[in-house]
Parts: structure tokens; C-alpha cells; sequence
């Protein structure tokens, strides 16, 4: 049995939040973009991040998030890490590290080997690095697409810091992606949904116990 620490993103209510703590997973995400189906408002996180058991990691997903919302999150809800997932840049990322003293994860957005690169000079600023699956130039979101890239681009790599799967991972795919990628971490947001932006309990728990299995 793996120690792969888990990530359940997007979640918006007290019933996720059970299920994601219940099942072991290390990181719970909260979602702060309006666009998204899993958005949630500060005031509910707020809520939400009472309803965490101590030593659980709550982690706040903005998108190019300006200083106004990044100072009204800093204020008012008890988040442990931040998630960059638009375009921000290298500098924007050590920027927003210093303002908010906390640890930031970059997501990075991966088609085929030209994305790679990228990795590597995230790895240099950000605390942990993101490795998703590049959205569709049309797609309406950035990221929680539920598409997963060829995991074999990035089999056995390693960074200079932590790193986590993301993109199109669900109960039945996530065993798999761990032992073609090497993951220790593994981050999900649609693939434990039973409609977009309501979690499910029993997939979260299936989720869960397959990536640790792994
Ligand atoms: O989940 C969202 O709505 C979302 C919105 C904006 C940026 C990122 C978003 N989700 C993140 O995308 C990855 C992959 O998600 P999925 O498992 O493929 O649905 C994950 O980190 C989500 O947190």
C-alpha cells in the first residue's frame, strides 16, 4: 500500500468536506473563481474551513486572482496554501508568495513535451508544482475539465519540489496514473462529482481508497 497523499478540490458544502476528511485525503480545495461550477463565495469558505479537522491542508484555487481578492482571502478564511491556475508567471507566483506567507502550488497545464519546460521554472519559485492536463483552447474553465494528458510524458520525472497529478483522475483511472507517473500526490475535482460541482461520498471514498492502494 502507497502513501499517495490526495487532493479533493472543489468542494462546496459541509457533506464534501465530511467525505473528503473521512476518506484520508491530505488537501481539501476550495474553489474562487466565479466561472466555475465549484465556485464558493469567501463568506463560505469561511464556513467551510471550520467544518476542517486540524492537520488537514486547505488550499485556495484562485485564477489570476488580483490583490484585492488575494488580501480578502488572506484576511478572512484560515487557508494553509494557495493554487495558481490561470497564467500567472514566474515573477506574479514568488510575488504572491511574499504577500500572502503562504506556501503556493502552480499548476501547470501539460499537452505534450513543448509543456515541459515550464515544469522546471515553476519548480524554481512556486512550493509545490501542479502537473494537469492542458485545457482546450475552447474550454470554458482553466482547469476540473476532467481531461487527463499522456501520463507518459512525464513518467519518473522529479522536480526540484513536490509535485502533484492532476487532470481527468477518477476511481477507476488513478491507480494507474500513479504507477505510470511515479506520483506521490494526486489531485481530483470532477472525476468524484455525480453532476458538475456536487461531490459524491461513495466515489470520493473509491477515489481514495485506490490511490492509496496503488
Ligand atoms: O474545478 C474547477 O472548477 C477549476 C476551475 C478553475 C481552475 C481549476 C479548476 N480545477 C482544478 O483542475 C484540476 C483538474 O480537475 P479535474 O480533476 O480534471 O476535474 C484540479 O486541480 C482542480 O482543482
Amino acid at each position: 500500500m502507497s502513501q499517495t497523499r490526495i487532493k479533493i478540490c472543489g468542494l462546496t458544502d459541509p457533506k464534501g468536506v465530511a467525505a473528503a476528511a473521512n476518506a484520508g485525503a491530505a488537501y481539501l480545495g476550495f474553489v474562487f473563481f466565479p466561472r466555475s461550477p465549484r465556485n464558493v463565495s469567501v463568506a463560505r469558505a469561511q464556513e467551510l474551513a471550520c467544518d476542517v479537522p486540524p492537520g488537514l491542508m486547505k488550499v485556495g484555487l484562485v485564477v489570476d486572482a488580483d490583490d484585492a481578492l488575494l488580501d480578502e482571502l488572506s484576511a478572512r478564511v484560515p487557508l494553509d496554501m494557495v493554487q495558481l491556475h490561470g497564467h500567472e508567471t514566474p515573477e506574479r507566483v514568488a510575488e504572491v508568495r511574499t504577500r500572502l506567507g503562504l506556501p503556493v502550488m502552480k499548476a501547470v497545464g501539460v499537452a505534450d513535451a513543448d509543456d515541459l519546460p515550464a515544469l522546471d521554472a515553476y519548480a524554481q519559485v512556486a512550493d509545490q508544482i501542479l502537473v494537469d492536463a492542458k485545457p482546450p483552447r475552447d474550454a470554458t474553465l482553466p482547469g476540473g475539465n476532467g481531461l487527463s494528458f499522456d501520463w507518459r510524458l512525464i513518467a519518473n520525472r522529479r522536480w526540484a519540489v513536490p509535485w502533484m497529478l492532476a487532470g481527468g483522475l477518477t476511481p477507476e483511472n488513478v491507480a494507474e496514473a500513479v504507477r505510470m507517473t511515479g506520483a506521490a500526490q494526486v489531485d481530483v475535482s470532477s472525476g468524484v462529482e455525480s453532476a458538475p460541482g456536487v461531490k459524491d461520498a461513495d466515489l470520493i471514498r473509491n477515489f481514495c481508497t485506490a490511490a492509496k492502494a496503488a
